[in-house]
């Protein structure tokens, strides 16, 4: 039985996965096949990894391999599922990082067993968490060959398909939205003082990983962290305050939004 893995799709996501799987060692050079509309990139992998097969088309790739994962944007999934799904047999394990479309959309296009993975761009650094959820046809034995696979890229948390989309905020978007929040604070600082852009940046920059670490190094929870740092009577109490006024129906709205975003994509694929 073949046992190659496939990666469809060589954008920020696939080729993440692809550096992740071959330089944990999940994965041997001659276990991955990739492929993308343009193979520019992944020739550059192949360079390093000359073990690995570049196939030429989507088609091709599916014919070789008994793991697919899909790394293309929602718009461009139900194309690649029509290039690939005459060219598997059925008993091989489609998996899509996508946003869209669910489970029942995948399940009804293929019989063979379907998850869809949710990862996190904090994988590159061996630092994210990917969200899966199975359908129900897949069996253990396929549910744990992929989740070993992501777990060599980072931690692997099992959602039910219902709370996906509210973990794939937290989680998958979690990143871009933590730092367009450190973004504002560097902003706010600009307009309300004289520090330049460039050194309020640097010191947003500083606090965020320093903020991580000191978390990470101390177990410390975020409530604590907030007593810990805000003398009584100080100005951080203050700030806290405003947040913890002003915050919650802006995060409200934006979580809001982002759940609309998702279900739009799901039905529209787009
Ligand atoms: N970015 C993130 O942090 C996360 C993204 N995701 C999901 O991952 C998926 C990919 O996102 P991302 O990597 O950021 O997107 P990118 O646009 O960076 O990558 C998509 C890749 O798919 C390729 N592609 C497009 N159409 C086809 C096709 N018909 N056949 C083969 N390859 C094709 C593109 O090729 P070309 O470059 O030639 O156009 C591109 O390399 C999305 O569905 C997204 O929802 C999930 C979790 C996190
Ligand atoms: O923004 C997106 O749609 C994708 C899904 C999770 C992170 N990026």
């Amino acid at each position: 039985m073949n046992r190659q893995t496939g990666i469809i799709g060589y954008g920020h996501m696939g080729s993440m996965l692809a550096e992740g799987f071959l330089a944990s060692g999940a994965l041997e050079q001659e276990e991955l096949v990739v492929t993308s509309r343009s193979l520019t990139a992944a020739e550059a992998l192949r360079t390093r990894y000359p073990g690995i097969t570049l196939a030429a088309d989507n088609a091709g790739l599916a014919r070789r391999c008994d793991l697919v994962v899909l790394c293309v944007r929602p718009p461009d999934v139900q194309r690649v599922l029509d290039e690939i799904i005459p060219a598997l047999r059925g008993d091989e394990h489609l998996v899509s990082i996508a946003a869209a479309p669910d489970l029942k959309t995948l399940e009804d296009a293929y019989p063979g067993p379907v998850t869809r993975a949710m990862p996190s761009i904090l994988s590159e650094v061996g630092r994210g968490t990917t969200l899966i959820a199975h359908e129900s046809r897949t069996r253990t034995t396929e549910a744990e060959r992929v989740e070993r696979l992501f777990s060599a890229i980072g931690s692997v948390v099992r959602v039910g398909e219902e709370n996906l989309a509210a973990a794939t905020v937290i989680s998958g978007c979690g990143p871009a939205l933590i730092a367009a929040i450190s973004e504002e604070l560097l902003h706010a600082a600009v307009r309300g003082s004289d520090l330049t852009r460039e050194d309020a940046g640097r010191l947003v920059r500083e606090t965020l990983i320093g903020t991580a670490a000191y978390l990470e190094a101390t177990g410390t929870s975020l409530e604590d962290l907030i007593r810990r740092v805000a003398t009584p009577g100080g100005i951080t109490e203050a700030g806290v305050a405003a947040l913890q006024t002003d915050l919650p129906p802006v995060l409200d709205a934006m979580f809001e939004r982002m759940l609309a975003r998702n279900a739009a994509l799901l039905s529209f694929g787009g």
